[in-house]
């Protein structure tokens, strides 16, 4: 299990470099972040929340219904194509925890990415996936869903953030 950053922290505002070779320390690296994803609980973690400043996510896909999990690992992800049509959905951050609110986002999305085998792969995400996928890119990019509000709201969430830090820190 890996810790995961929480917000106000430098190293979740820097842009993440491109992943030069898929390799197994990339390997181990997906199954760090699968497994901390998993146990948060969330369904999705980008790098840099763990401070690995590479551009690779996980998502995992399950769709509600049926149980069969189904992680994915985007290396080196890209937006290729956004619908024009938007959706507002009530995002949270397992690096803000706690904290929700509304974001809006193109409402389908298509990626292209380099999966763990080194194959490039293109995919149109709809629903929570395209949310998903869009917050996690956005943390590759030093982005936050807090970044997206009134800069008031911005400033509440951040503030509550660095009291949970000074508590976490007293112990
Ligand atoms: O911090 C993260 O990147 C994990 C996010 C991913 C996410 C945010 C907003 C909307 C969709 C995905 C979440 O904390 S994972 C927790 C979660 C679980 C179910 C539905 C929404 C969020
Ligand atoms: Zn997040």
């Amino acid at each position: 299990l890996r810790k995961i950053l929480i917000h106000p922290d430098p190293r979740l505002k820097k842009v993440a470099q491109p992943v030069a070779s898929v390799n197994d320390d990339m390997r181990r690296l997906a199954d760090d972040m699968l497994e901390t994803m998993y146990d948060a609980p969330g369904i999705g973690l980008a790098a840099p929340q763990i401070a690995v400043m590479d551009r690779m996510l996980v998502m995992d896909c399950a769709k509600e219904d049926d149980a069969t999990p189904e992680p994915m690992v985007l290396i080196n992800p890209e937006v290729v194509w956004t619908s024009e049509e938007r959706n507002v959905y009530e995002e949270g951050c397992l690096s803000i925890p706690e904290q929700y609110a509304e974001v809006e986002r193109p409402a389908e999305v298509e990626v292209s990415w380099m999966d763990l085998d080194g194959k490039t792969r293109r995919e149109r995400f709809d629903g929570l996936w395209a949310t998903c996928v869009q917050h996690e890119i956005d943390h590759l990019d030093g982005k936050l869903f807090i970044d997206y509000l009134r800069p008031l709201k911005r400033q509440m969430i951040t503030r509550k953030m660095q009291k949970l830090k000074r508590e976490m820190a007293r112990g």
